[in-house]
């Protein structure tokens, strides 16, 4: 698919052919969502009426120039922050209705979220196992070592069962932290630019893993200019000044 193209889904996600096979709800789900970030001098509407729907088992990517609202999305869909208008729902449920500790653990079992850089996600003083086996214990689905293990060979980072983050590459941190992101089955594991700080070797092997992993059932939803993204894209939100750009 070309970033020319744009998701098309039936009107029930259920009719969709991926859906019918899963059995799966979206991943996430936005309606009518506003964000407007008011200054003391200011007010900026970041976002206004953009409704989406983010599939599980599929890539998503989030285009559009700077400023256009990509950031504020992601925020929205990570639960890190709230619309001011609007309803986001993750797997099913309406998150803009939760009280914070409520959101914190809805965030927590069904969100992951990657930063643009690998470092950030991860716990300088656990070795890859034991970073993967703290994700999913506290997604609230634990995994025995053996699992981690396995999770890590699929992602080529087996000899990297004992590593601490400082003995890992770039690249290796990054997928460290997409395998941390889906271990425990969390509907959606949102990505802000997350090969802008790899070379391309790195960034394709992240974005293989990627693919990868998606296909076994998580949302994918990535905001990114990186055009090796877009080529792992099973379809795109496209954004202009806060608007979805929908033809
Ligand atoms: N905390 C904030 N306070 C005030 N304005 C903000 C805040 N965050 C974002 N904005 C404004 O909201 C608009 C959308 O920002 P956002 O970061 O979502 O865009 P973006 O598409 O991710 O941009 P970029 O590609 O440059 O990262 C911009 O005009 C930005 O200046």
């Amino acid at each position: 698919m070309t970033s020319d193209e744009a998701f098309s889904f039936a009107a029930d996600p259920l009719a969709d052919p991926v859906f019918a096979a899963s059995g799966a709800r979206p991943a996430a789900v936005c309606r009518g969502v506003g964000k407007t970030y008011r200054t003391a001098t200011e007010s900026v509407t970041a976002l206004d009426d953009v409704s989406v729907e983010i599939p599980r088992a599929r890539v998503t990517v989030v285009v559009g120039p700077s400023g256009s609202g990509k950031s504020s999305l992601l925020r929205l869909l990570a639960c890190i922050d709230s619309p001011d208008a609007g309803e986001v729902l993750i797997a099913g449920q309406r998150v803009d209705q939760l009280g914070a500790r409520a959101r914190r653990a809805l965030r927590q079992r069904q969100v992951a979220y990657l930063f643009q850089r690998p470092g950030e996600n991860l716990l300088p003083y656990l070795d890859a196992v034991a970073q993967i086996r703290l994700a999913a214990s506290l997604r609230g689905a634990p995994v025995t070592a053996a699992e981690a293990l396995a999770l890590l060979d699929r992602l080529g980072l087996a000899e990297r069962a004992d590593h601490h983050p400082a003995q890992l590459s770039g690249g290796e941190q990054q997928r460290l932290a997409v395998a941390c992101g889906v271990v425990g089955d969390p509907a959606l594991v949102v990505a802000d630019e997350p090969t802008a700080e790899l070379d391309t070797a790195a960034a394709e092997r992240v974005l293989i893993a990627m693919e990868d992993l998606a296909a076994a059932g998580v949302g994918f939803v990535i905001s990114s200019h990186d055009p090796r993204v877009m080529a792992i894209a099973d379809g795109f939100v496209r954004l202009d000044h806060g608007r979805l750009v929908t033809s």
